[in-house]
Order: C-alpha cells, then structure tokens, then sequence
C-alpha cells in the first residue's frame, strides 16, 4: 500500500459516506464560519423549511465586510456606507440570536475578519474540516486542517446538517527548495505560486505547501499563503501541522482540553514519505524577490526588480492598469496604500509595514490607510505603538474589517487611482469604480508609500 497524503488523511477522518459514481461524498464539518454578506438567504432557506441549526457549538459567526472602519459619528451611529450594509449586519444579529450562534458583534472584543478570528482564537484545529461562505476560507489550511468556500445553497446545508456533498479534489504538491532571503515574505511565495500556476492552474486540485521554507514560516505566514490558493482556483491549500501550529493553538480558548492527546493525533497528520500527489510543482524559495501584480488577476505577477513581461496580461488588462509591456514595474505611480484584510492584516504583517515607516513619511501625494483583521490585532499593535508609528508617517488607522480589500463598506478609491494593496484580489473595480490594484506584501506596500512608486523594500533596508 502507497502512503497517503495530509490531505488524505484529513478527508478519511471526515468522510460519513464514500463517494460513489452516482453521488459524492459526504462530509463531517468540524467548523462553520459565518458572515453577513453570504448567510441571509440561507437562513431564510432554514425559516422556510423549519429547519433547525444542527451544531450551534460548531458554527461561528462575526461581522467584516459591511463594518464601518470609521468610529461612531456624533449621534453615535456608526457609518454605514448604504442602507444594505446596515441591513445585513442586522440581520445576522437576527438570525443568529434565534439559533444560538454565538456572534462575535461590534461590540465584542474577539470580533474581526472570518478568517482571523477562527485561529485567533484557537477554533481552527488541525484536521478538522472547516467551511464558510466565502472564498479565502483556504486561510485555514495553514493548521492542516481541509478548508474551503461553500455556496450560500451549501451554507444552508452545513447549518442544517453539519455535513456537506462534496466530490474529492485531486492533490499537488507545490514544494520550496531552500530558503526564503531577507525582505521575502510568504505573500511574496503565493503571489510566485500563482505566477507560476496560472489563474486556473490550480483547479480541481488541493496544493499542499511543503519545503524548508515552509516550516520555517509563522502561523501568520503560513495563513497568507494558504489564503492565496484560491486565486489560482484551488480548492484549498494546506500545511502539515507541526510544533510551530501546536504552539500557536497552545492557551487559546477553543483549544482542545487535552491538547497533548490532540496533539498526538495531529502529529499524524503529514504526507507519508512514499505518498503520490496528481501533480507537483518544485519552486526555489532562494530566488523569489518581492513581487507586485501589474495586471487585473492576482497570477499576473512578477519581481518589482524586473518588467512587465511579455504577452502575460492581455492589452485590454494592461491598458486598464495604464502600463504597458517592458515597463519596469518600480515606475508604477502610487495613489494610495491599503495595508489589511485576511490576507496581510495579522500583527506580523502591521510589525513589517511600521517597521519601514519608523522615522519616515508616506509621500505626500499618497493616501494610506492601515486596518488591523481583528480587534486583538487592534490591541496588540496599540499595545507596541504600532498604531502611533503609522499616523506619525501620516498614515491611517482604522477600525478592524475587510474595508478597501472589497470596498463594501465605503472605504474605495476614486477613479483611475492605483492602490498597492495587501490583500489577495486585483480585479477590475474591486478597490472602487475604476481603480487599479497592485497586490503586494505589507513590506512593499509600506515602502511604495514612501517613494510614491512601487517598491522594492530591500532597497529601504527592509528585513522580513
Ligand atoms: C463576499 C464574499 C462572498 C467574498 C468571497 O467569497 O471571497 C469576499 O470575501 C471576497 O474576498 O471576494
Ligand atoms: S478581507 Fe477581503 S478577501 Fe478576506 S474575507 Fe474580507 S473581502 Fe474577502
């Protein structure tokens, strides 16, 4: 018998009935994340049908796309961007008091992005499988646990059932040799993965991350790359569990009560050495160099120390950008910086970008905003005065949320502005109508805002 994968063994350990030819698998899910843009009309399924949340204990639920990053005006109300937004933060409140959700509200200090606060406070486990309606659920996979976007049809499943179809994905390894150099960091690793991928290159497929500087990554870095898997349309991405996982679950409170027992069973969950993978892909870590998008999907990337390559981006995406073929990318003029989101809005990430604008300023012709993923990241960075190195360089600091990750709250550009952006999508008007995102890590972003133009960071003297 051949070994098996991290992702094999994760999928046996929560499959109820095999796959068939005729139906797919059915799926135990340990834990479901909810949020307020894509869990109404489940519910509303749920009210229509007399359905029942099937596991309260195993669903959670929190507040980030729609939330204001700006305080309470002075009538106390918070500023919602439309009448929508506020509308569905209501209605999770709703939905979730009625079914004994616990919801991490506005007024909660745990409350942040779907994705942070899973981790954060210790709910993520190792293989376990974990869905949410939303794409980046692939975060996940950095604690080896099978996570994954769902629908809002399977949302519904999931909070009626707890189980989910599923169909199996195919496996590929995307494999590091060597280490990462100075002033690389693991968004810089996923944004050279889906460069090498493509857009669609990983789809049908679970990528398991695997190589020295893999395991040399933090939880946060390690929740960045998984993150990124989506966008070259895998499934989900996935590390094997190790002590640098056990560590960071050890003391948060959804931690197992036995955490030495779960952590013999987790440490089983690593690809056997004889394992075979559908497909495989080997990267040298050494070589990466800070990378920025210069079109309008995130593979669309390249070294910022290099040009626009060659018939990689069609002329209808680089005219959007305003750049063309063999541009060198550190011309790229800057408007605007975002620091944030699921993707790079963790305290490594808020450490990395203060840690350049220590003792300089942000260009004067460029707007940076800084919105930490969660409240706990708020406070921690408060705690190291992160917060006050960032408004003296003459940035903003903002309340937790996705805010200009996906401009659903208000926070956007204008028109025809360029963003360097840490989050994980370029898209046309994704930022706000006409905007032109550039996606880089927390370290570029920082050093983009001060030159004006995008930014190797190691030409600041920036060290990951
Ligand atoms: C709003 C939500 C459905 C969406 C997703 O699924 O990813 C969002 O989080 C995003 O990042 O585009
Ligand atoms: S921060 Fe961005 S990518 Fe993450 S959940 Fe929010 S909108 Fe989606």
């Amino acid at each position: 018998m051949t070994g098996k994968t991290l992702f094999e063994k994760v999928w046996e350990r929560n499959t109820v009935t095999e796959e068939a030819p005729d139906r797919p698998a059915i799926l135990h899910v340990g834990l479901h994340l909810v949020h307020e843009v894509t869990s109404p009309q489940a519910f509303t399924v749920l009210k229509e049908r007399g359905l029942k949340v099937r596991r309260p204990d195993l669903t959670l639920a929190t507040i980030d796309h729609s939330v204001p990053t700006l305080p309470p005006g002075p009538d106390g109300e918070l500023p919602y961007a439309t009448e929508a937004a506020k509308h569905q933060v209501e209605t999770l409140r709703q939905n979730c008091r009625e079914h004994g959700i616990e919801l991490l509200d506005l007024d909660d200090p745990r409350r942040g992005i779907v994705h942070m606060v899973g981790p954060e406070l210790g709910r993520t486990h190792p293989g376990r499988v974990v869905v949410c309606g939303d794409s980046h659920t692939s975060t996940h996979g950095a604690f080896g646990a099978l996570a994954f976007g769902i629908g809002t049809t399977e949302v519904g499943h999931v909070l009626a059932t707890q189980c989910l179809f599923q169909r199996k994905p195919k496996t590929y390894r995307v494999h590091f040799e060597g280490q990462l150099t100075d002033g690389v960091t693991a968004k810089d690793m996923a944004l050279a993965v889906i460069a090498r991928l493509g857009m669609d290159g990983g789809t049908g497929y679970v990528l398991e991350y695997t190589g020295e500087a893999v395991e040399a990554l933090s939880m946060e870095g390690r929740m960045t790359l998984c993150n990124l898997s989506i966008e070259a349309g895998a499934r989900a991405g996935m590390v094997a569990p190790d002590e640098t996982t056990f560590a960071y679950l050890k003391g948060r409170p959804g931690a197992p009560d036995d955490l030495d027992a779960a952590v013999r069973s987790w440490s089983e969950l690593r690809s056997d050495p004889d394992a075979t993978y559908d497909a495989s892909v080997t990267l040298d870590a050494s070589a990466i160099t800070p990378m920025g998008t210069y079109g309008v999907s995130p593979h669309e990337a390249a070294g910022l120390g290099g040009s626009v390559p060659e018939g990689t981006a069609s002329d209808v995406a680089l005219g959007y950008m305003g750049v063309h073929e063999g541009q060198e990318l550190s011309s790229i003029k800057v408007d605007r910086v975002f620091v944030g989101s699921c993707t790079n809005g963790r305290i490594e990430d808020l450490r990395l970008a203060a840690s350049i604008l220590r003792g300089r300023r942000v260009d004067e012709k460029v707007r940076m905003l800084v919105v930490p993923g969660s409240e706990a990241v708020k406070r921690e960075a408060e705690t190291e005065g992160l917060d006050a190195v960032f408004r003296e360089a003459g940035a903003e600091w903002r309340e937790p949320g996705c805010s200009m990750c996906i401009a659903m709250n208000g926070d956007r550009g204008e028109p025809g502005e360029l963003v360097v952006s840490t989050s994980n999508r370029n898209f046309r008007g994704r930022q706000g109508e006409g905007v032109r995102t550039v996606l880089a890590s927390p370290a570029t972003a920082a050093a983009s805002a001060v030159t004006g133009h995008l930014t190797d960071p190691r030409t600041l003297g920036a060290e990951a």
